[in-house]
């Protein structure tokens, strides 16, 4: 079928040339728009499968406006701009296109773009027909289960998190026969476990965050809005000053939903901490199932007596429990649950996931959990790092070669692909990848075929693709090193884990459970107790090695420590030095990448510049010496400011 294309760009010869250009690689480019009106009556009349967009419109119009537009009829688009500035940039990246083009552009670029589109498209549309299906079948398996009212409704909170991933959830549901309404509010406070709230709590937050508007001036029987960032922090601004009873909660985003139909009248308010919560899709799907979630507080018949629960905490003495369902990952802050949804959404499909992060913050943790949770769990999981093969053995390594392809090639010996066959390939520091290997990976990736160095015997194998990086890949390709369509193809599901400063509240419970995995493995019966001042030193510590830092800290410190409470710990040392290359800020406050480089320093100092082997700076940091090199060369921390000579 050929794909219908809007254009939506306000000076003509650009948008003449795209025509052109489009319609030469076989699109049917079905109309041009110089602004957002005209956009809108141009998608109405036409239906296009996708739109290219530019941002800077005619009449002072964004592109970026047309964003929700599109997300709510399911159209994909593409944003082309001239403009470079970082906060525009930021605004578009937010209203998840994609893909972004910045003119000038090559007609390959464009192309390579849509064709990933459309498969992030198809991708998408599968996520979103699979969540579905999981809340309509597990609202079935609600309503039909009998059980107590109190078992159903502390499943309720765990049966929407697979479809609009939430902090806090609050209902209010009123039957037409009555004007009482029955409210309750779920807290989320571990993968699957949530604080049940007062029901007046509920209520009042209902009252405040209910669909904008007095329920006399709504006529529609299902709507719902969302106020994400900005928005959301004005309105709540202007409702409850100071944040009121959400303030504790540190939210960001809201997604409301109002239901009224002859049975009686619900409404939802879903909550998160991130500041883009929520988008269209999150809504789309909310207001298509509507129904069903209807249905599920309706046959429920709630007579929630709107008891709180109380918390359960981790005593002091408790074994330190990981995650459930996840091997080996401890940790409870909502930003670690965040990425745990999208490991569990993403686990089971044949989807290509690219997880993002600083070093140390368990990437490779995360590829490990999405190949247990995934039906290959069984077959092999293989792990390439990238950074640690010297760029001419790469090749061999991942594709394999036949005996005396090259000079040592004594016999031959199958690549990493094959080994992972059935499996899944975790290609770790991916951004490492010299570009000659790039195109290779390409196809593989896109053909999941390639051939032995020597033979032109063609091996398929059925792989599924995990890659990692600690760095900023979208820069590395605007640098011209790494290529646009390897990126786009390894970013079809990203998954961004954030570092350990962003996340302290996992610090408490990751410190005690390296310090009982580490007495374990030292054979001793029982591990040390942190006292609130050693937890106070960590929380203010910035973690650039993060979890690996922390678990090599503990180590440390537990060897250090005879009794049952660790009453402080040695901090690694951060020193000041005016010999590191400034990429300050402006002002006095240092950037990351300053206190970065000075924390290197510092270690390498303290080892007398030794790198590598046992006592070695990569070793006290926790680092993979290629990692810590690779830093050390983009942070310009030289030999001559860490060695005596
Ligand atoms: N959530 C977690 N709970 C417990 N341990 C963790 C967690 N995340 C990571 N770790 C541990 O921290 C260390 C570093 O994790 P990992 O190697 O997965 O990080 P990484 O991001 O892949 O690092 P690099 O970029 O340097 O390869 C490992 O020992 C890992 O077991």
């Amino acid at each position: 079928m050929i794909e219908k294309l809007l254009i939506v760009e306000d000076e003509f010869i650009v948008a003449n040339d795209l025509t052109n250009m489009m319609e030469n690689a076989g699109y049917n480019v079905c109309g041009t728009a110089d602004s957002v009106e005209s956009a809108k009556a141009a998608i109405d009349k036409y239906q296009p499968t996708w739109v290219l967009l530019d941002i800077f419109l005619q009449d002072d119009s964004m592109g970026t406006e047309l964003a929700p537009y599109l997300q709510e009829k399911g159209i994909g688009f593409i944003y082309i701009s001239a403009n470079t500035n970082q906060s525009i940039l930021e605004a578009a990246k937010a209203t998840q296109p994609y893909g972004f083009l910045v003119k000038p552009f090559r007609e390959k670029d464009l192309l390579i773009m849509l064709d990933i589109a459309r498969s992030k498209h198809e991708t998408s549309l599968q996520f979103t027909a699979q969540r579905e299906l999981l809340l309509q079948q597990q609202v079935r398996a609600l309503t039909d289960e009998q059980t107590t009212l109190e078992s159903k409704l502390n499943k309720i909170p765990a049966t929407f998190q697979s479809l609009i991933p939430f902090d806090y959830l609050a209902f209010s549901y009123t039957p037409a026969n009555s004007n009482k309404p029955e409210s309750g509010a779920f807290f989320r406070v571990g993968f699957n476990e949530y604080q049940v709230l007062p029901a007046l709590e509920a209520k009042q937050l209902i009252q405040v965050f209910y669909y904008q508007g007095s329920q006399t001036q709504i006529r529609k029987s299902v709507d719902a809005s969302i106020l994400n960032g900005g928005a959301f922090h004005s309105f709540q601004a202007g409702r409850i000053p100071g944040g009121g009873l959400l303030a504790p909660y540190r939210l960001n985003s809201s997604l409301q939903l109002l239901n009224k139909t002859s049975e009686g009248t619900l409404q939802l308010a879903f909550f998160n901490r991130n500041e883009n919560g929520f988008d269209h899709s999150h809504k789309t799907l909310l207001c298509k199932n509507e129904k069903f979630v209807f249905r599920l507080f309706n046959t429920l018949s709630l007579a929630y007596n709107g008891d709180s629960k109380t918390l359960r905490r981790a005593s002091r003495n408790q074994p330190v429990k990981s995650v459930p369902k996840f091997e080996g990952i401890y940790g409870n802050s909502a930003a670690l649950l965040h990425v745990l949804d999208n490991v569990e959404m993403v686990a089971d499909t044949p989807v290509t996931v690219l997880i993002l992060g600083e070093s140390g913050t368990g990437k490779e943790k995360i590829a490990h959990n999405i190949h247990l949770l995934s039906s290959r769990q069984d077959a092999p999981f293989i792990t390439v790092n990238c950074a640690a093969i010297p760029a001419d053995l790469i090749e061999s390594e991942l594709f394999g070669h036949e005996k005396g392809a090259f000079t040592g090639a004594i016999e031959k010996r199958i690549g990493k692909f094959e080994a992972a066959n059935g499996g899944t390939i975790f290609l770790d520091e991916i951004g490492e990848l010299p570009l000659e290997s790039q195109v290779k990976l390409l196809r593989v990736l896109q053909e999941r075929q390639f051939e032995h160095i020597g033979s032109s015997k063609t091996i398929k194998v059925d792989v599924r693709i995990v890659a990692a990086t600690n760095r900023n890949l979208e820069k590395e390709v605007g640098e011209g090193r790494f290529r646009l369509d390897l990126f786009y193809r390894l970013n079809v599901y990203p998954i961004n884990l954030p570092p350990l400063r962003e996340r302290k509240e996992d610090i408490p419970v990751l410190a005690r459970y390296f310090l009982s995995k580490s007495a374990e493995e030292m054979g001793r019966l029982e591990a040390p107790e942190l006292s609130p001042a050693a937890l106070k030193q960590l929380s203010v510590y910035n973690w650039p090695g993060n979890i690996r830092e922390l678990n090599h800290l503990m180590e440390r410190t537990l060897i250090k420590t005879r009794g049952k409470i660790v009453e402080s710990i040695e901090m690694p040392a951060v020193t000041r030095t005016d010999s590191i290359p400034a990429t300050s800020t402006g002002d006095n406050r240092k950037t990351l990448e300053q206190i970065e480089a000075e924390h290197i320093l510092s270690v390498l100092k303290s080892c007398n510049g030794k790198v590598t082997g046992v006592g070695g700076a990569a070793e006290i940091l926790g680092l993979p010496p290629s990692t810590l090199t690779s830093r050390m060369k983009k942070l310009g921390i030289k030999k001559e400011l860490y060695h005596d000579r």
